[in-house]
């Protein structure tokens, strides 16, 4: 991945020179000319390290530095200091600075501090994101349901599991159709092997062949380290992609050849990598239409569409409807702390006559907020969260009587806009009260610090800029 450092220096020909130098060695670089334009610039884009100036007219170095971790808590920041500031750069360091440099500069020093700086930051990244996945993989260790056509469905994986050909997995969104994949590779031969997810519609299409096929140092500006792709990473074990019709047709065409040569090239490298998977795909598109509409390859849909698996809709199978929200009720619970909320048999009769546009992602997203707004409650028809935000606004304009409550949240066009918009304002107005302490307002709220870190990033929130700063 590109890595990009800021360079925050008051003087110009400083700032050029150091961008030459770190653009010569593959870096993008974003350059500020004072602390605020630093902050400034790190609420709209985010880097993988600074280089900070401490002697700077406005605010300083230290000061900048404060405001840096709490735009950005994890990202390093190493600091340039003259002869004069040499204790304000240990008091830096002190204060969580990763490092500083004396100036004049040396560049070699400089490079490894930077090299060492972002390889910090990417572990740090790799390894949240790996826990994060961890609890994804984890709720996805079984099809929740007892319906005939689930029970199909698992019947299925079961027989599918051992052969080693593609699966194409379809269905609606929140069906768990990566649900279904994950359970295919463990009951697979290749079990042992590892489980790599692509999701074609969050890759950017122009880091797509970097991403499946890795690339060498220096392949292409910001390659500072070789890299191995996806294919390489799942030699020997499952490789799935998800929303496989929306990658481009060229990629089509190298993922297939890939597919039957069993080898990959690094971008950069002619020489040949291993890349023995099974692929499993997954789409909640009309592939048919897809082809029509000459988005899909044939050669390459029909090398999917060997067996197919339909998930099917939450309205299909509303009879397991109960089972899930026991089951999810006592999830989060487990995960965000508390009692399950219980659900009267009212409630659930109410719940199995919506829709779930959503399924059961939406299902969950639901119990969630049961979770957070009335844990360890018995939920009635008397004080029944509706499944859908736009209801409750029907409901509350209807009862003028009762206390007014207002949920944030009430201009959103779906359930999803609107959960979100609660879920925002609530840790906004949380992280306010606590005055942006991390471990303060989670234990406050009864949420994991390392949950709250991943949604605070996910939300982008941003401490709001103080004058007393
Ligand atoms: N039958 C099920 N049993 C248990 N959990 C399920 C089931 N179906 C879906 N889920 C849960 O719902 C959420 C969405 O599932 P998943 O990501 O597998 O759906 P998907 O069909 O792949 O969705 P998308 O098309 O949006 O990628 C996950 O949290 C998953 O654990």
């Amino acid at each position: 991945m590109t890595a990009r450092i800021m360079i925050v220096d008051d003087e110009q020909p400083i700032r050029d020179s150091l961008q030459g130098l770190f653009e010569d060695e593959n870096y993008l670089v974003v350059s500020a000319a004072s602390g605020e334009e630093a902050i400034a610039r790190l609420r709209k884009q985010s880097v993988d390290c600074v280089l900070l100036d401490i002697w700077m007219p406005g605010i300083d170095g230290l000061e900048t530095l404060s405001r840096i971790q709490q735009v950005d808590a994890g990202l390093p920041v190493i600091m340039m200091s003259g002869h004069a500031t040499i204790d304000t750069a240990v008091r830096a360091t002190r204060q969580g600075a990763f490092d500083f440099v004396e100036k004049p500069l040396s560049f070699d020093r400089l490079m490894i501090l930077a090299r060492n700086a972002v390889q910090k930051r990417r572990l740090e990244q790799e390894n949240s994101d790996l826990k994060q996945q961890e609890k994804e993989h984890q709720s996805r260790r079984e099809l929740i349901g007892n319906s005939a056509v689930i029970k199909e469905v698992k019947a299925l994986i079961k027989r599918v599991a051992l052969s080693d050909t593609p699966v194409l997995i379809l269905g609606e969104h929140g069906t768990g159709k990566a649900v279904a994949a994950t359970l295919l590779h463990e009951a697979s031969k290749r079990k042992e092997g590892p489980f790599i997810e692509v999701n074609t519609a969050s890759v950017m299409a122009n880091r797509l062949d970097s991403e499946l096929f890795g690339h060498e140092k220096g392949a292409f500006t910001g390659a500072l380290h070789s890299q191995r792709g996806r294919f390489e990473a799942a030699h020997q074990g499952t490789l799935f992609f998800d929303e496989v019709a929306e990658l481009s047709l060229s990629a089509q065409a190298k993922i297939l050849r890939v597919l039957q040569e069993r080898v990959v090239h690094r971008l950069g490298n002619p020489a040949p990598m291993p890349a023995n998977v099974r692929l499993l795909a997954a789409s909640s598109r009309d592939l048919e239409q897809a082809l029509k509409d000459e988005q899909l390859r044939e050669d390459f849909y029909y090398r999917l569409n060997v067996v197919s698996i339909r998930m099917p809709s939450l309205r299909e199978r509303i009879e397991d409807l109960p089972l899930l929200v026991e089951t999810l009720a006592t999830e989060q619970a487990n995960e965000l702390g508390g009692k399950p909320v219980r659900f009267s048999s009212e409630v659930l009769s109410q719940l199995m006559r919506y829709s779930w546009p959503g399924n059961v992602r939406e299902l969950r997203n639901y119990i969630e907020r049961c979770h957070i707004l009335m844990p360890g409650e018995e939920m009635c028809s008397g004080n029944m969260l509706p499944p859908d935000q736009s209801t409750a606004q029907v409901m509350q304009a209807a009862a003028p009587a009762k206390p007014a409550v207002t949920l944030p949240g009430v201009d959103a066009d779906s359930f999803h806009e609107a959960r979100e918009v609660f879920e925002r304002t609530f840790l906004l107005q949380s992280l306010e009260k606590h005055d942006w302490n991390i471990s303060r307002t989670a234990s406050d709220i009864g949420m994991e610090r390392s949950q709250l870190h991943r949604k605070i990033k996910a939300f982008g929130l941003v401490p709001p800029e103080r004058e007393s700063l």
